[in-house]
């Protein structure tokens, strides 16, 4: 009777599992979209949950390979298609109506709430349009000097271990500056990760970005639900640090708006500099206090989820970017030769001269060498969208309620757009080199109406702080080798090792 019941369900699941999937699977067959062989009820989670961490880029290749550009994974009841193919990337990418993130992102909500980047339809539309102006140029041109000033300390402190033979891991030491710029820079507040990366707030944010990127990895930790009854100690502590890093952009934000208040209704002329005698600038979040959506401000919990986003957004991403180019520069010294006479020809050999927006600007080579690094070594190395209807794609349909996943990493190498996909060569983006790239083709910072708000912040600070670490030392290789991960954004399993020497000129 035991064994008949067993059978009765095993069947009832198992035509269960065949009607749930059966609409999706009509459309990949009618469309021809290949991927492994399926078990039934399972799909493909049997293979896909052996790959390691640091095996899931050469895994990924390995399936272009058999599959082609488009290729499809069950695991379980969950479908993703896997495009790298840019004839469907522009249609994904610049549609304006499949904007819904996968739910792959909803595990950063705790933190992050519906922000800009996990936020949807008419939020979504009302927020970008909000925020835009406060990537304004003229708003980015104040940030220099942030960017100039925590390089700065940065370079000092990097002093101490540049004897020219120290291995140094530059992952920890960059992430530290980016926080220090992105909290200056989007809350007006110094932080002084760098000085105490003991602060509360500072280790809070540091904490919880990095079990972030565990969540990302561990498919037992993404749901709230899960994590909490798997690993109840680690969900305590992630939700006690997300507590005080909302209560200390709350206070920022409180005060911050009182100031404004302030301001408003004072007759006297506002003094230009601060308490400590330095200019008064304008934050990011200063230009969303001031900006109202259909004539209503933003509320305080509306700016927490924006400024979180900032937070989140803008010290990882730039974290990797500005630490692999530096790896690839210390690996290429015919490069760094070009890079510093440009630094040379455009700021000079005053190492103590502050750099200027037109400095960073006029900084062409060393542009086409971070895009090249970008290409290489993308920060942010894959983004998921989820179709809430059949979705046409060109020539093909995507089922409703399916994870679209972009590989940017495999994107990026694609030997169709880029010959020696796996070389390092600046050339590729020299401007008059007479090179016509598709746009979708190469796009480490996405594109289309959800492409990244932050990019030119991005790029600037990337400037400013790998020219400031070339005008004061010659990087030089070290070992072991990187080796790329897939941790939310792109990490190194061995981590970024360069060596320093100053230079004398
Ligand atoms: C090298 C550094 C960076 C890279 C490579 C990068 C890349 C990206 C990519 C690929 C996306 C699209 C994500 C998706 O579709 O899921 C994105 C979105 C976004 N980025 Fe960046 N980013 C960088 C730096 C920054 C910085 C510095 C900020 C802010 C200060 C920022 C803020 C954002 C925001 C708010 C979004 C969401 C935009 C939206 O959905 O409308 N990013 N970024």
């Amino acid at each position: 009777m035991f064994i008949e019941l067993i059978i009765l369900a095993l069947t009832v699941l198992l035509v269960w599992d065949y009607l749930f999937k059966m609409h999706r699977n009509d459309l990949l067959n009618k469309y021809k979209i290949p991927g492994p062989p399926l078990v039934p009820l399972l799909g493909n989670a049997l293979e896909v949950g052996k790959w390691k961490t640091d095996e899931i880029i050469a895994k990924t290749f390995e399936n272009r390979m058999k599959y082609g550009k488009i290729m499809r994974f069950w695991v379980l009841h969950q479908l993703t298609v896997i495009v790298s193919d840019i004839k469907y990337l522009e249609f994904i990418l610049s549609s304006q109506q499949l904007i819904k993130k996968s739910s792959f992102y909803d595990f950063l909500v705790c933190w992050l709430g519906r922000g800009l980047l996990l936020s949807t339809g008419r939020k979504w539309h009302a927020r970008r349009k909000i925020i835009t102006p406060t990537f304004h140029f003229k708003i980015l041109e104040e940030f220099v000097e942030i960017f100039d000033q925590q390089s700065g300390v940065m370079v000092k402190k990097l002093k101490e271990q540049a004897d020219g033979k120290t291995a140094i891991n530059i992952f920890p030491v960059v992430c530290l500056t980016a926080l220090d710029i992105i909290a200056e820079t989007a809350m007006g507040v110094k932080v002084h990760a760098q000085d105490n990366p003991d602060i509360e707030y500072v280790r809070a944010v540091a904490s919880v970005a990095a079990t972030m990127a565990k969540r990302f990895m561990t498919p037992t930790w993404r749901l709230d639900w899960l994590f909490r009854l798997t690993a109840p100690n680690e969900y305590k502590k992630m939700m006690q640090e997300t507590a005080v890093m909302h209560k200390f952009t709350n206070a920022v934000i409180m005060e911050r708006r009182a100031a404004l208040e302030q301001k408003q209704t004072s007759s006297a002329d506002e003094p230009e500099v601060d308490d400590v005698g330095s200019k008064k600038r304008m934050a990011l979040l200063d230009v969303l206090l001031q900006a109202t959506h259909d004539g209503t401000p933003l509320s305080n919990d509306d700016i927490r989820e924006e400024v979180d986003t900032f937070m989140f957004e803008g010290h990882d991403t730039t974290t990797s970017g500005i630490s692999f180019c530096l790896y690839l520069i210390s690996r290429h010294p015919d490069v760094q030769q070009k890079l510093v006479e440009e630094i040379n020809d455009v700021i000079g050999t005053d190492k103590t001269r502050a750099i200027t927006l037109h400095d960073l600007q006029e900084l062409k080579y060393l542009e086409s060498v971070i895009k090249e690094s970008l290409r290489l070594y993308p920060p942010v190395p894959v983004i998921g969208r989820e179709t809430t209807e059949d979705t046409q794609l060109g020539d093909i349909v995507i089922p409703a309620k399916t994870n679209i996943s972009i590989p940017f990493f495999m994107v990026l190498r694609d030997p169709e757009h880029f010959p020696e996909p796996d070389a390092f060569k600046p050339e590729r983006f020299v401007v008059d080199s007479g090179n016509k790239m598709n746009p979708f083709s190469y796009a480490p910072f996405s594109a289309g109406p959800r492409n990244c708000i932050g990019q030119k912040y991005a790029v600037y600070e990337m400037k400013s702080t790998i020219s400031k670490i070339l005008r004061n030392f010659e990087i030089l290789p070290a070992e072991p080798d990187v080796k790329p991960i897939i941790n939310l954004i792109l990490r190194s399993a061995t981590g970024v090792h360069i060596k320093l020497k100053p230079r004398s000129d």
